[in-house]
């Protein structure tokens, strides 16, 4: 059990049994505040945090079981024992039916009392946690691992293990799709938050009012639709990492609120005057040049300097000498293959979307690719037209020869030939994204192929042979699966006779 001291209500009309009880648990080295009412009680949960409140179950005016009605109905959260001098299985189950999680009977040792408040603490604590875990399962994403060796990218991983587990605010800068927030999640995972809830918020993504609400949070009432209290993701980040993606975009009315929680850890829900205290690390990220917007005054100079107390430029894609390529190798896998005039123009082209691009052009072709090959034809018309047609040498001496040779495409670009790629699984596969991105598409237009494949920019008989390709690999799995759950039944009868 954790021995930090607790932050404990006590609400006791026996001025005798309160004084003892708030005297000896403050010896024990907990925070106690002492009152004799309920009302006294309610206003002061409105203004302070509490982990832990006792309930006194009679007292004269607002009884300890209506107290605990009133706490329930503001959503206060804190945990409640109820304490009696006539203690009673009905009135136990009542008072636990109303959200109590613990009971007491009078008189009691002041050692149990701790002991029960120790464990109301923790239950609490484990209660905020599963909060905090559902809301970042909620919103996580599958992580990504950081693809790229080269020397630009190299040096981005060394920052990273050097600038996780500072704790530190880490400002990434970088243009957009170049991977700022697989960095941030990288930075996370080397810090010792990393088992701690990771929580993001796009700035650019939300109208003002509710970039508010959603980093602060609110209470009932204090804006039309409020129609509960809602922690922020301050909160629910709390212990843990906030990624605030776009900070560039945050209205320039929040910066001073921003800057209060990373100066401090203070901040207050909209419309709430309790002053809340989170331990959070922020990792922001932009694709403007934050300095530029200070001057223009755009952003507040005080706010950048205190997100930029550790900042990380991510190179362009087109900087990264091979990334391309191993990106290729990790976004293909057999048994798609994709032949050399095609990979070098991917290797060749300027990439102003980044690695964002890259991997929407590799979706692209795999809904286009007649076979399981990659060509030019396959590519978008950007790509194809900024490609001077060279291979490197290697490529050019091996591309007309020998079993792999394709025939020249019909746009007349350089011949060739089938270029397999790396057999190391990916995690994601491509190839099932193009099957639910078309069949998306043919649903929205309700089944018409001849609107379908014109949304999808392709001709009506590819449709017809996607749609082939793809039934005709929903068979084979459909085939494979009945063939695994037959031998599992014919294994299960097999077991049941003996
Ligand atoms: N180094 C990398 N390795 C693997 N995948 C990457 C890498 N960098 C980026 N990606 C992928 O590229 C896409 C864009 O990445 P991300 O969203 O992190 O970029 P960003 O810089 O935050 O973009 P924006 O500024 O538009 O928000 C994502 O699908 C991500 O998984």
């Amino acid at each position: 059990m954790s021995e930090k001291p607790i932050k404990l209500l006590l609400v006791e009309d026996e001025h005798d049994f309160r004084e003892t009880c708030a005297r000896w648990m403050q010896r024990k080295g907990h925070n106690v505040t002492a009152v004799s009412s309920g009302a006294e009680a309610l206003g002061l949960c409105e203004q302070e945090v509490f982990e832990v409140a006792v309930f006194d179950m009679n007292m004269p005016g607002m009884s300890g079981m209506e107290l605990l009605q009133r706490v329930h109905q503001a959503k206060i959260e804190m945990e409640v024992i109820i304490l009696t001098g006539q203690g009673t299985i009905e009135s136990a189950v009542s008072a636990m039916k109303l959200g109590a999680c613990d009971y007491l009977t009078k008189p009691c040792a002041l050692g149990d009392l701790e002991h029960h408040c120790q464990l109301a603490r923790d239950l609490g604590r484990l209660r905020k946690e599963n909060r905090q875990l559902k809301a970042v399962i909620s919103r996580d994403r599958p992580r990504v691992p950081l693809i790229g060796k080269s020397p630009a990218m190299s040096e981005v991983t060394r920052m990273i293990e050097k600038i996780g587990p500072t704790d530190k605010p880490v400002l990434l800068q970088g243009e957009s799709g170049t991977g700022k927030e697989v960095i941030a999640r990288s930075i996370q995972q080397s810090s010792r938050l990393r088992d701690q809830p990771f929580v993001t918020i796009n700035c650019a993504a939300l109208p003002e009012q509710l970039v508010e609400s959603e980093l602060f949070g609110h209470t009932k009432g204090s804006f039309t639709g409020a129609t509960a209290d809602k922690p922020g993701l301050f909160e629910i980040a709390d212990g843990g990492t906030l990624f605030i993606d776009e900070v560039g975009e945050l209205p320039l009315t929040l910066q001073p609120k921003l800057l209060r929680v990373l100066e401090d850890g203070s901040m207050r829900r909209i419309g709430s005057h309790k002053e809340l205290h989170v331990n959070v690390r922020i990792i922001a990220a932009t694709n403007r040049d934050l300095s530029i917007e200070v001057r223009e005054g755009h952003f507040r100079e005080d706010l950048f300097y205190r997100i930029n107390v550790l900042s990380l430029h991510l190179p362009p894609l087109r900087d990264r000498v091979g990334d391309v390529d191993e990106l290729i190798r990790h976004y293909l896998t057999p048994p798609w293959h994709i032949d050399d005039a095609a990979h070098h123009a991917l290797v060749q082209y300027q990439w102003p979307g980044n690695v964002r691009q890259l991997i929407n052009v590799l979706q692209r072709a795999m809904i286009l690719a007649d076979s399981n090959d990659i060509t030019l034809d396959d590519l978008p018309e950007e790509i194809v037209t900024g490609f001077d047609g060279s291979l490197p040498s290697p490529m050019r001496q091996h591309a007309p020869v020998g079993p792999t040779y394709a025939a020249p495409s019909s746009n007349g670009h350089a011949p060739a030939a089938a270029h397999p790629v790396s057999a190391e699984p990916a995690n994601v596969k491509l190839d099932d994204i193009a099957r639910a991105h078309v069949m998306d598409v043919l649903a929205q237009e309700n089944g018409n192929k001849a609107r379908t494949a014109r949304r999808l920019g392709i001709h009506r008989r590819k449709l017809y042979r996607l749609l082939e390709r793809f039934e005709a690999n929903a068979n084979t799995e459909a085939n494979a699966e009945a063939e695994t759950n037959h031998s599992e039944v014919e294994g299960n009868t097999h077991f049941g006779q003996h």
